[in-house]
């Protein structure tokens, strides 16, 4: 099979982690007999120094016209960078809402689960992990908090800023049936999370989330407010399935979840539309505080590849592949810095790392 892949590198260590996966991705077309064509195009802060944009309309067009899109991150160091005091649609992460929104790219799936192997790097209790956990967040991408008006204005002579979070039901009601359809493949439950007891948009997000439910009278749906998730996740995060929310909400908790198994370089993403194409990218940012030092743990990345290569182009049994490889480099106790523990049997930077997963496809 041939297809083409975008990729986009972005900042900090972007380009380190999309290097590895691009490594990986190289072993599993050799091994399966594909041939993937890469074209990359710049995004954030990068863009911004190259073309004085964080994202072009061209290199949206080329994204477009492939199959499939792999990203790192982008932005630099927040309140400390050259690209941080500027217009809002100018700074680098203006680059990332615009490619979400383009592309329309709605739903942000992000699986947590935790690996027996890393048991250890998680800091929740071990009766807590006993039994392990595997939740995935499923996010409204192109909505809300991020994607509402918002002004920055002097009143009375004193600086007011104001931010805005807007949904209507169709927003509402296409990621719950996303969320309730990928329930109905696990384990039949939906966790709601709003924050019903003092917001409009909540109470809309719940009503609409119960009208949805009834086509799927199969999934267990219950609701629950933001603040009690956030507690919930890291007293008793087995009790999850699928975690259907919004935009601010579902960025904030994956960051939690991610935690709890044990780094927040192990959380892969996928975000998806109405077509086929989607765009793969690690749940965490551009991590500057580590750029450049070969220690950024690619396998969030690597994983948000073998995500591509089932969501965007079907190849299921390559992705497994992918994912076989990852689990057997964690069960011979190599580790990056962030997931290393009393029992890892070698500390490995970026590149050994992607090494290793890509000798096991
Ligand atoms: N999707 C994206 O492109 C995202 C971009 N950002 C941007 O990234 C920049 C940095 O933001 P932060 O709040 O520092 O979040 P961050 O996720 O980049 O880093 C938070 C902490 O996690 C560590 N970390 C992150 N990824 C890691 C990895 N793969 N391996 C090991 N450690 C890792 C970092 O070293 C840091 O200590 C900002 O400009 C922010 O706007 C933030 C989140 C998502
Ligand atoms: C620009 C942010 C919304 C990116 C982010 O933190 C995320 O998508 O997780
Ligand atoms: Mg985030």
């Amino acid at each position: 099979m041939e297809c083409k892949i975008t990729l986009i590198p972005g900042d900090g260590i972007g380009p380190e982690i999309v290097g590895e996966a691009v490594k990986v991705l190289n072993k599993v077309a050799d091994k399966f007999g594909h041939t993937f064509n890469y074209t990359k195009i710049l995004m954030g802060g990068c863009s911004i120094d190259e073309y004085g944009v964080p994202l072009t309309d061209e290199a949206v067009d080329i994204c477009k016209a492939s199959d499939a899109v792999l990203l790192g991150a982008v932005g630099g160091n927040v309140g400390n960078s050259r690209w941080y005091d500027v217009a809002p649609n100018l700074r680098p992460e203006a680059g990332l809402l615009k490619i979400r929104k383009d592309l329309g790219l709605f739903a942000n799936l992000r699986p947590a689960y935790l690996y027996n192997e890393l048991k250890k790097a998680c800091p929740l209790k071990e009766e807590i992990t006993k039994d392990g956990f595997d939740m995935i967040i499923v996010r409204e991408l192109t909505g809300g908090l991020y994607f509402g008006e918002r002004e920055t204005k002097t009143v009375n002579g004193m600086l007011e800023a104001r931010d805005t979070l807007t949904y209507n039901e169709e927003e509402i009601r296409r990621i719950a049936i996303k969320a309730f359809e990928i329930a109905r493949k696990r384990k039949k439950k939906v966790t709601s999370v709003d924050k019903a007891n003092v917001l409009d948009s909540s109470r809309l997000w719940r009503k609409v989330v119960a009208e949805v439910s009834k086509d799927y009278e199969d999934v267990a749906l219950e609701n629950m407010l933001v603040d009690n998730c956030a507690m919930q996740l890291v007293m008793n995060p087995g009790q999850f399935d699928v975690i259907l929310t919004e935009n601010m909400f579902g960025d904030i908790l994956s960051d939690e979840a991610s935690m709890i198994t044990g780094s927040i370089g192990m959380l892969s993403s996928a975000s998806l539309g109405k077509t086929k194409l989607g765009l793969y990218e690690p749940s965490h940012g551009s991590a500057p505080d580590i750029a450049g030092q070969n220690k950024a743990n690619p396998i969030a990345t690597i994983l948000s590849a073998a995500m591509m290569l089932k969501f965007s182009l079907d190849l299921d049994k390559e992705a497994n592949a992918i994912e076989e490889a990852v689990a057997k480099v964690l069960s011979e106790g190599y580790r990056t810095v962030d997931i290393a523990s009393n029992e890892t049997k070698e500390v490995v930077g970026t590149d050994k790392m992607g090494d290793l997963i890509a000798a096991n496809i």
